[in-house]
């Protein structure tokens, strides 16, 4: 123990540096449960200091049982009322509204669990799922609360630092809004939020939640549920049954429930008799970086629409700086007239002193293209196609990118051409293979008498999750590469809810780890028993592992962090440095007690030692 290069007293030291950065994350914009540990080591303890603890039936598995979704209240219809005769948002009433709504929030489990003493008074509870799960959820309400014509990109920023701050405390997030602007804030998002690793849904309503006929009920259910049960790392768009992707939405409709449409993308997901989720759909960040909100943006950008005899002063007008972005709204597949020399003249000013200026189509569906010499007319004058991108995902993109002060214009031009987030279709013509290019699954399936596309995908489904399972336990990156190819998703759990991750993690195997992160692996999947990768990866010691998924930004769950205390003071008792340190790197506060009270650097008799100055 002499030679461990891991000594007490710098345990305590770490112990302190570990502790610091979560008590500056406190203010009052951060919703978390009161931190004070000593109280209840885990939520299942804490029941039992509830008077009415005899009538609750147990978690069947702690952990896994309840998930916590992070509300992001901006205002809306949602929680409109009617004043003068004009609808306006109400502020301080929602929470109160939602408590008197059976299908959206359990009372009886509420008091029966003390779950306003531990989640604070802002949370609410959704009854009980077939398979026993509950979503907590935790409502921040911004004030003022605004109709959606009131947004500007402040307000993206700030929803993005707010998701950024209570990112590790919640399994999804659930943005509030008007659905008037819902389509740009949906983009606007998809990209300030770089390497996404939960589900941040947005919904809102067309009539408010408290008339009798609303769609605000079903839009805040549906969205509340995705977010607390799926693991989707999208910035998504919740509404009338369907999760669009957030950058690929318009609102197409003022009357109807049926207010939003992804014209170009089919919906990730559809809430019918069972949430089904098109898992092949699902865009992930593929890279092994932390989570962060990169809130700088572009103000100096705009939307120009093409119409028959717009003048050249009018659109020179629109071009002056400090005008640095433009998205030109162009006829059908990105054309515009090839005959108005005056206006291409001003369009190949404004690119030459560097405005960089998107292609996108008037049209609701479809892609820009150089089939017509009206097209290519727009390429010669400097624009960048924006293929089949949404105005609105094309102006925030923009906005996003103009904001990097690291690049420069060729690179800003490049990143606008690129797929960032879905947002566009990248022409991988021919590159795909479709899945009955894959001689296994052809020989499986002409064994059992198969050829429908849905009964091929069936199998592979239900196949993936063993094979990629045992790939990861010999670290068999072929076997992996050969799954991807026949479409399958690396990423779904096998019966346990054990995913490919999971078992590497367990291994230890750092490239295999590393592989499987960066395609589309997710460090918040939790098995059966609510065990994350990181945990597993603690479990059995894998240092390198542990750096890896921290640096990706996995952190414990909650449970497993209420659990901590008793682990870590276990290892202090048994003089077991390494695994405490293990547990240190992995995020684990040292100073959380265990059932007496007493934390891993007191028990045993071990004086806590005040850390070297500047610590
Ligand atoms: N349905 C709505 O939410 C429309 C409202 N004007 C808003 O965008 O805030």
């Amino acid at each position: 123990m002499a030679d461990s290069v891991f000594s007490l007293n710098n345990l305590t030291s770490l112990a302190r540096a570990l502790s610091q950065p979560t008590l500056d994350l406190i203010d009052s914009n951060e919703i978390s449960p009161p931190r004070n540990a000593q109280l209840h080591p885990t939520r299942r303890r804490k029941l039992s200091s509830c008077s009415s603890f005899d009538n609750i039936e147990p978690a069947t598995s702690p952990g896994a049982a309840e998930a916590r979704v992070l509300v992001i209240n901006t205002g809306g219809t949602i929680g409109m009322t009617l004043h003068d005769n004009v609808l306006a948002p109400k502020p301080n009433a929602f929470v109160k509204g939602l408590r008197k709504l059976p299908i959206l929030h359990d009372e009886l489990y509420a008091q029966q669990t003390c779950l306003y003493r531990y989640y604070g008074e802002n949370s609410l509870v959704l009854p009980a799922s077939k398979d026993s799960k509950r979503i907590v959820y935790t409502i921040m309400e911004y004030s003022p609360l605004l109709d959606s014509s009131n947004m500007t990109t402040d307000d993206w920023g700030r929803i993005g630092k707010d998701i950024e701050k209570n990112y590790e405390s919640y399994d999804g997030f659930v943005i509030l809004h008007g659905t008037d602007t819902m389509a740009y804030t949906a983009s606007a998002l998809s990209f300030m939020c770089e390497h996404l690793g939960k589900p941040i849904i947005l919904t809102g309503s067309q009539v408010p939640i408290y008339e009798l006929r609303n769609d605000g009920r079903d839009n805040l259910l549906g969205a509340l549920l995705i977010a607390g049960q799926f693991v989707i790392p999208e910035v998504g768009l919740y509404f009338y049954n369907k999760l669009y992707r957030g950058n690929r939405v318009t609102k197409v409709d003022t009357g109807s429930f049926n207010a939003f449409a992804s014209p170009n993308l089919a919906p990730l997901a559809s809430a019918e008799v069972d949430i089904i989720i098109n898992w092949d759909t699902v865009w992930r960040a593929n890279t092994t970086a932390k989570f962060q909100v990169s809130t700088e943006l572009n103000r100096n950008v705009g939307l120009l629409r093409l119409f028959p005899g717009i003048t050249a002063a009018t659109v020179r007008a629109f071009l002056q700086p400090p005008m640095q972005g433009v998205v030109l709204e162009t006829y059908g597949s990105g054309n515009a007239p090839d005959n108005r020399k005056d206006l291409l003249d001003e369009l190949r000013k404004a690119t030459d002193s560097g405005v960089i200026i998107i292609n996108c189509t008037q049209c609701l569906r479809g892609t820009v293209s150089t089939s017509y010499a009206t097209g290519k007319v727009l390429i010669d004058a400097g624009l960048i196609a924006g293929g089949d991108m949404t105005p609105e995902a094309a102006l925030s993109k923009l906005s996003y990118v103009l904001a990097k002060k690291n690049l420069d214009l060729e690179a800003k031009k490049k990143m606008m051409s690129q797929n960032l987030r879905g947002e566009m279709r990248a022409d991988f013509a021919g590159a795909k293979l479709c899945l009955s290019d894959s001689r296994f699954i052809q020989v499986i399936a002409k064994s059992l008498s198969i050829s429908c596309k849905e009964e091929l995908e069936a199998i592979r489904d239900a196949l993936t999750p063993p094979l990629a399972c045992a790939a990861a336990k010999i670290g068999d990156i072929e076997a992996f590469e050969a799954l991807k190819e026949m479409g399958s998703n690396l990423s779904l759990g096998d019966y346990d809810g054990r995913t490919p991750l999971h078992v590497a993690c367990c291994e230890g195997n750092l490239k295999t780890v590393q592989y499987l992160l960066s395609h589309g692996a997710t460090v918040y999947a939790k098995d059966r028993y609510g065990a994350t990768p990181l945990c597993n990866a603690v479990h059995f010691r894998h240092k390198e592992v542990v750096r890896l998924l921290r640096k990706t930004g996995a952190h414990f769950s909650r449970d497993e962090l209420d659990e901590a205390g008793v682990e870590l003071c276990s290892l202090a008792a048994s003089g077991d440095l390494e695994g405490l340190e293990i547990w240190s790197i992995a995020g684990a506060d040292l100073t959380k007690p265990g059932y007496d009270g007493q934390n891993a650097i007191q028990v045993n008799g071990i004086e806590f030692t005040a850390p070297p100055s500047g610590l």
